[in-house]
C-alpha cells in the first residue's frame, strides 16, 4: 500500500499534497510526511522544508501553519506509510531527506524491496549508517554512493541494484522524478493541474480533489523527469530503468481492495472491475434461492465490499435468483481499516467497534454476506458472530476474491504464511466455513479474478497462485532489520 504524491511549479505545492494525501488516505494510516523544496529569493539557493508526524493526514498537519506558512515552496512530494520493512514508528516516517553530493534529495516510496538484507549487509560492511530499519533508505544510500556525474544516471545505477515492488517520488533541488519499477506492481499516474504544474499520485482520486486531469501511467521501467523546462515547454522527459523483464507484474489486489473504486489504476476503473468480481462470484457461488415468502438478503462490508456486492447482487438476480440487498452492517467511519493496523490484538478489537449490526434487517432472515477478501479471517469471524447474534437464520460468506495461501513480498504487509487462514488450513474450503461458523462459503476463482480484470494486462497472482515475478530467495521480513524487534513491535499496544 502506502500513498504517494508529487507536485512540481505550483504556489501552493504543500496545499495541493495536503489533499492529494488526504484522498490517498486510506492507503496508509501510520503516519505521513510532506517535503517542499522552496527557492530562496535572494541566492536562488533551493532549501527544502519537510513536517512529519506519526497518524493521520488531518491530525499530523492540523495546525494550518505547517502548511501556509512552514512548507513553503513550488514543488512537493508527500507520503501515506502502511509500513512492510521497518517498524511503524518515527524514524522510518517518509517522506526521507537527505543532503548529498548532488544537493538536497527526498524520496517517497510505495511497495517493497526484495532483497533489502542483501544489499543493508553489504552497505553496512562497507561503512554506511542507516537512520531507519525500512527498505527505502537503501535506495538513498545507493544513489549517494553512485560514482555517475549525473544524477539521472545516480538514480539508474541506484534502481539497477534494488529489486522487489517500487513506485517513488524522488524531489530534487530543480527537478520531480516519478519512477515505477519494470514489473509495475504499484500504480502511478501523471495528472496536470489547470495551471499547468504537473501532478503524480498513486491513485486519480487524488486529482479529482485538486482539479488535476489524469494524462497517463508512468509506465513500467520509466523514470519520468518534471522540471521547469517540462512546465514550460510540456515536453516531460522520460529514461528507463536498464532492467528487463519477462513480463509486467501488476498487483490485482489493488483492485480487489488496496484501490478506491473512485480511482483509475492500471488504465482502468476500480469500479467496473470490482463489479465484474462480485458479477462473476455470483456466477461461481450463487446465493441461496430465494422464495417469495423468504428472500435472501445480501448485505455488503461496508466499504471496501460496497461494488463487488453490487455486481453480485445485479447479477443473481440477472440470474433468476431474485435477492435483496441490505444495509445490515453499519461502520464507524471513526476507526481507521482494520487491516492496516499493526497489531493483531488491536485488530481484533477494532472489528467490533467499527462494526454494528441492524438488528431488524437481520432478524430470522438468510443472509448473504460479501467481503472482497479474507486474510487472517479476523474480521470474517467477527463479524459472522455479529450476524448471527443479531438473530439471522443462515449466514453464506461469499468473498469476491481466491483464497489467500501465499505471503506478499511487494508492499502488502500479509502475516506469515501460518497466520493465513486459508493458508493454515491448508486451502480446504470445508475447514474454513466451520472455522468461520457459516452455513455456506464461496471464494471467486483465480481464474474468474483474471477474467474480471483488463485482459491486455499482466498481472501479480502470488498470495493467491504462490507464482511469484521475481526471485524471492531472500524472504524478506518486516521487523528483521529492528535492533529491539520487542519495542518496534509493541509501539502501538
Ligand atoms: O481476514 P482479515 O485479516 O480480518 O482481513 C480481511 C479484511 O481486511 C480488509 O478490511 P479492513 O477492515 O481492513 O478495511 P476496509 O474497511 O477498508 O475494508 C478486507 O476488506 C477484509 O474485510
Ligand atoms: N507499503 C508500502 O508501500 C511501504 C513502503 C516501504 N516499504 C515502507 O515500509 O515504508
Ligand atoms: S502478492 Fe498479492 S498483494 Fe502482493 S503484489 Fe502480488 S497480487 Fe499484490
Ligand atoms: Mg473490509
Amino acid at each position: 500500500m502506502c500513498g504517494i504524491f508529487g507536485i512540481y511549479g505550483h504556489p501552493q505545492s504543500a496545499l495541493m499534497t495536503y489533499y492529494g494525501l488526504y484522498a490517498l488516505q486510506h492507503r496508509g494510516q501510520e503516519s505521513t510526511g510532506i517535503v517542499t523544496c522552496e527557492k530562496d529569493e535572494i541566492t536562488g539557493k533551493a532549501r527544502f522544508n519537510f513536517y512529519k508526524g506519526i497518524g493521520l493526514v488531518a491530525d499530523v498537519f492540523k495546525d494550518e501553519k505547517i502548511i501556509n506558512e512552514y512548507l513553503k515552496g513550488t514543488s512537493a512530494i508527500g507520503h501515506n506509510r502502511y509500513s512492510t520493512t521497518g517498524a511503524s514508528n518515527k524514524a522510518n516516517i517518509q517522506p526521507f531527506v537527505v543532503h548529498y553530493k548532488g544537493g538536497n534529495l527526498a524520496i517517497a516510496h510505495n511497495g517493497n524491496l526484495t532483497n533489502t538484507r542483501s544489499l543493508r549487509n553489504k552497505l553496512q560492511s562497507e561503512g554506511t549508517i542507516f537512520q531507519s530499519s525500512t527498505d527505502t533508505e537503501i535506495i538513498l544510500h545507493l544513489i549517494a554512493r553512485s560514482q555517475k556525474e549525473d544524477q539521472i544516471e545516480q538514480i539508474k545505477d541506484a534502481l539497477t541494484q534494488i529489486e522487489g515492488a517500487y513506485s517513488l517520488v524522488i524531489l530534487t533541488d530543480n527537478k520531480l522524478i516519478a519512477i515505477r519499477d519494470p514489473y509495475g506492481f504499484r500504480p502511478l499516474s501523471l495528472g496536470i493541474m489547470p495551471d499547468g504544474s504537473y501532478v503524480v499520485a498513486s491513485e486519480t482520486c487524488a486529482f479529482d480533489l485538486i482539479g488535476a486531469k489524469y494524462i497517463r501511467d508512468v509506465l513500467p521501467g520509466e523514470i519520468l523527469v518534471i522540471d521547469d523546462d517540462a512546465i514550460k515547454t510540456g515536453d516531460l522527459k522520460s529514461y528507463w530503468i536498464d532492467k528487463k523483464v519477462e513480463r509486467c507484474a501488476f498487483c490485482i489486489f489493488e483492485f480487489i481492495y488496496f484501490s478506491r473504486p473512485d480511482s483509475k489504476i492500471f488504465g482502468e476503473n476500480v469500479d467496473k472491475v470490482r463489479r465484474k468480481l462480485g458479477k462473476l462470484l455470483a456466477h461461481e457461488h450463487p446465493a441461496p434461492q430465494s422464495t417469495d415468502e423468504d428472500k435472501v438478503i445480501v448485505i455488503n462490508v461496508p466499504d471496501s465490499s460496497n461494488t463487488a456486492t453490487l455486481g453480485f447482487v445485479t447479477e443473481s438476480n440477472k440470474l433468476g435468483n431474485n435477492v435483496k440487498i441490505e444495509i445490515g452492517l453499519i461502520r464507524s467511519h471513526y476507526v481507521g481499516r482494520t487491516f492496516i493496523q499493526p497489531q493483531q490484538n488491536m485488530r481484533e478489537l477494532k472489528v467490533k467497534v467499527k462494526f454494528n449490526t441492524v438488528k431488524g434487517v437481520l432478524e430470522n432472515r438468510r443472509v448473504v454476506i460479501v467481503d472482497d477478501s479474507i486474510v487472517r479471517g479476523t474480521t470474517s469471524k467477527a463479524l459472522v458472530k455479529l450476524i448471527k447474534e443479531a438473530g439471522a437464520r443462515e449466514v453464506h460468506f461469499r468473498v469476491a476474491s481466491p483464497p489467500i495461501k501465499y505471503p506478499c513480498y511487494y508492499g502488502m504487509d500479509f502475516p506469515s504464511q501460518e497466520e493465513l487462514i486459508a493458508s493454515r488450513l491448508n486451502g480446504d474450503i470445508e475447514a474454513i466455513r466451520k472455522e468461520l461458523g457459516v452455513e455456506t462459503l464461496g471464494y471467486l476463482s483465480v481464474e474468474k479474478l483474471l477474467e474480471s480484470a483488463p485482459k491486455h494486462l499482466n498481472f501479480c497472482t502470488a498470495c493467491f497462485t504462490g507464482n511469484y515475478p521475481t526471485p524471492i530467495e531472500e524472504k524478506p521480513e518486516k521487523y528483521e532489520h529492528e535492533l529491539n524487534i520487542k519495542e518496534a513491535t509493541e509501539r502501538f499496544d
